[in-house]
């Protein structure tokens, strides 16, 4: 992949707050043209690494490139082709929604008006109403046109769907994906919802404790991951790869496995995984390197 094929690519990022560290060692590289999922518990540095990413905060330590370019050291140009949506989508709440558009395109180069408006009118969404009128979902939805109108060829939302119902939330991905489908614009988003990423997402990313501990192309992880089941009394797991986790019952043991073969013992299957089987494992290992990868049995 050249350069400008990957829409964000961190190096050694760490950021570090007055209070500790929200973020330590952070490498990563997220190709361009997809969604990419970025999931982790809270306070695990989700928004400071995508604050990063637009140029919201400067890194303590490594670099920032967003859509090829340093982000420190990136024109308003580079920044102009990134749209962010930060959490609870700030709106002005006495403006109508024409007056928000109006703002919009006041603030930004390439702001495309029609558009948006032609997308809240599939919505229903009265240009003539005050914004803090509005349904939660209906917020959101301004917002999104607001940064859907951006043009942005990277489009960055924190959170997005967190205070929404699970309706709002559904009309609110729809669209995004809609969006994604019309081309040209790659998503990064943060979520606690793990269980619908399979279906809207191409990449993802976990983090926990300020570290990745997780991250690939969504088809690559779930066919280098398997849940390998056997008997409890079995130990001859030396041919399981890198073992992320191990769950005994009084008869059974099930182990998820990384990029390993069926152990050569009798009674053993391996089985897929499912994504939220995958993160939820993920989420509940250490973040420590040190105790992050485990080879073998684990205990
Ligand atoms: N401006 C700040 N000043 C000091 N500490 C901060 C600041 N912003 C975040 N932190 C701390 O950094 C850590 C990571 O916070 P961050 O908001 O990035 O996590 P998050 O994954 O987005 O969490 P949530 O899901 O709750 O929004 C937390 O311990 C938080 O208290």
């Amino acid at each position: 992949m050249t350069e400008t094929e990957f829409a964000l690519r961190t190096d050694g990022v760490g950021k570090r707050y007055r209070k500790g560290w929200a973020l330590r060692d952070c490498t990563l590289s997220l190709p361009s043209g997809g969604v990419i999922a970025l999931v982790g518990p809270n306070g695990a540095g989700k928004t400071t690494l995508l604050r990063l990413a637009v140029g919201l905060l400067a890194p303590s330590t490594g670099t920032v490139e967003v859509l090829g370019h340093d982000v420190t050291a990136s024109t308003s140009q580079t920044l102009s082709r990134v749209g962010f949506l930060a959490q609870d989508h700030p709106l002005y709440k006495r403006f109508t929604v024409a007056e928000m558009l109006r703002f919009g395109q006041a603030c930004n180069l390439r702001f495309d008006k029609g558009l948006a408006e032609r997308r809240l009118a599939k919505l229903g969404i009265p240009l003539d109403s005050r914004v803090g009128t509005l349904s939660g979902g209906q917020q959101a939805q301004v917002a999104l046109a607001l940064a859907l109108a951006k043009r942005p060829d990277l489009l960055v939302l924190d959170e997005p769907v967190a205070s929404l119902d699970p309706l709002a939330r559904h009309e609110f991905m729809q669209v995004l994906m809609g969006a994604v489908a019309e081309g040209g614009v790659t998503v990064l988003f943060s979520s606690h919802v793990v269980h619908e990423l399979e279906r809207v997402c191409d990449h993802l990313v976990v983090l926990n404790q300020g570290r990745v501990t997780l991250t690939g192309d969504i088809d690559t992880l779930l066919g280098e991951h398997r849940l390998l089941v056997g008997p409890r009394t079995a130990t001859d797991l030396d041919r399981a790869g890198t073992v992320v986790q191990a769950v005994h019952s009084d008869r059974h043991t099930t182990v998820l496995v990384r990029d390993g073969a069926l152990p050569a013992a009798p009674g053993w299957q391996a089985q897929p995984v499912a994504l939220e089987d995958l993160v939820l494992a993920y989420l509940r290992r250490p973040a420590e390197p040190s105790v992050a990868v485990t080879s073998g049995v684990a205990v």
